[in-house]
């Protein structure tokens, strides 16, 4: 039977952006903490509420890490507690933080008028969010590629099978700062045609096998455009998320599909590029070293979890 331990009774809060859902648990005064197994039996679809994360709404003052996070920056008053669906920890979550600042102005914990902007605590750093009418923008801060040398001399670092297609392929490792490995495709029936399986013999196989785990995309890049006077770039993209398996979007992976694809075009590559992903899409800026993402969120359902 199903058990939400220190969750049941409470009223959570369930919303998602560009179809990434999350359930998010509002404890401002750090009271809760929360077990792999109680983030999982909630985010499980058939006997919990559902969600790709669960995102606990925590003020920084309240936690035992805090007093460093808000001594380099004391405006980041809320920190998004993130987890993946199966417990685990993330750095960062690109639409549950624009997720998580949509419910901070839904409640009313933060004013947020269009055009003003707010600093979140996340285990990757300090963001900032900048509403934008009904859309937020993430600076989600600094991007690397792990495997810079190998990827200059071979555009790849990292050689994945994936179930389903024609052979292994090279991939690229992106640090947003979650671990990602973009792999390109052709076209969008390879695209369809590959397995996003997390667990079991069907899943992908990395050499060399990322230490920490990592979130997958396949993408196909569609081209460039001209939109209001500047290059912007396409690309569609599958994922499979570390701790949760296929989800419709993932903003950090959005991130690395984009910065990826922006890589292997070289130097007059676009700095903008809008990623279709199978919940929406979004818009993704390079600005040097650090990158930009902007995107909807939506609040769903208030949910009560039974004792
Ligand atoms: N969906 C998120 C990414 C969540 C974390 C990821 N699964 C990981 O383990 O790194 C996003 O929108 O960025």
């Amino acid at each position: 039977m199903t058990s939400f331990g220190v969750l049941a009774g409470r009223t959570l809060v369930t919303g998602h952006g560009t179809e990434n859902d999350f359930v998010l648990v509002p404890d401002p005064d750090g009271e809760l903490t929360i077990t792999p197994s109680e983030v999982a039996a909630v985010c499980d679809r058939h006997a919990g509420v559902g969600g790709d994360g669960l995102i606990r709404v925590v003020r920084s003052g309240a936690l035992t890490a805090g007093a460093d996070l808000l001594a380099e920056h004391p405006d980041a008053e809320w920190f998004m507690d993130y987890r993946n669906a199966d417990g685990s920890y993330a750095e960062m979550c690109g639409n549950g933080v624009r997720v998580f600042v949509h419910y901070l102005r839904t409640a009313g914990l933060i004013d947020l008028d269009d055009g003003g902007s707010v600093v979140v605590g996340t285990r990757g750093g300090a963001r900032r969010v900048t509403r934008e009418g009904e859309q937020y923008t993430a600076d989600m801060g600094r991007w690397w590629l792990p495997g810079a040398e190998q990827a200059a001399a071979q555009g790849h670092d990292v050689v994945v099978d994936i179930p389903g297609l024609d052979g292994p392929r090279g991939g690229l490792r992106i640090a947003v700062p979650n671990p990602h490995v973009v792999v390109a495709l052709p076209d969008e029936a390879s695209l369809a045609a590959a397995h996003l399986i997390l667990d079991g013999a069907s899943q992908p196989t990395y050499e060399p096998v990322p230490p920490e785990g990592t979130n997958l995309e396949l993408v196909v890049p569609l081209g460039e455009n001209v939109d209001d006077g500047s290059v912007v770039g396409a690309v569609r993209m599958r994922v499979l998320e570390r701790g949760v398996g296929e989800t419709r979007s993932c903003g950090t992976g959005t991130c690395a599909a984009a910065l990826a694809v922006r890589t292997w075009g070289g130097a007059g590559s676009p700095d903008t590029w809008r990623v279709l992903v199978p919940g929406g899409e979004v818009r993704v800026r390079v600005d040097g070293d650090r990158v930009l993402l902007t995107g909807s969120a939506e609040l769903t359902a208030d949910v009560v979890l039974r004792d």
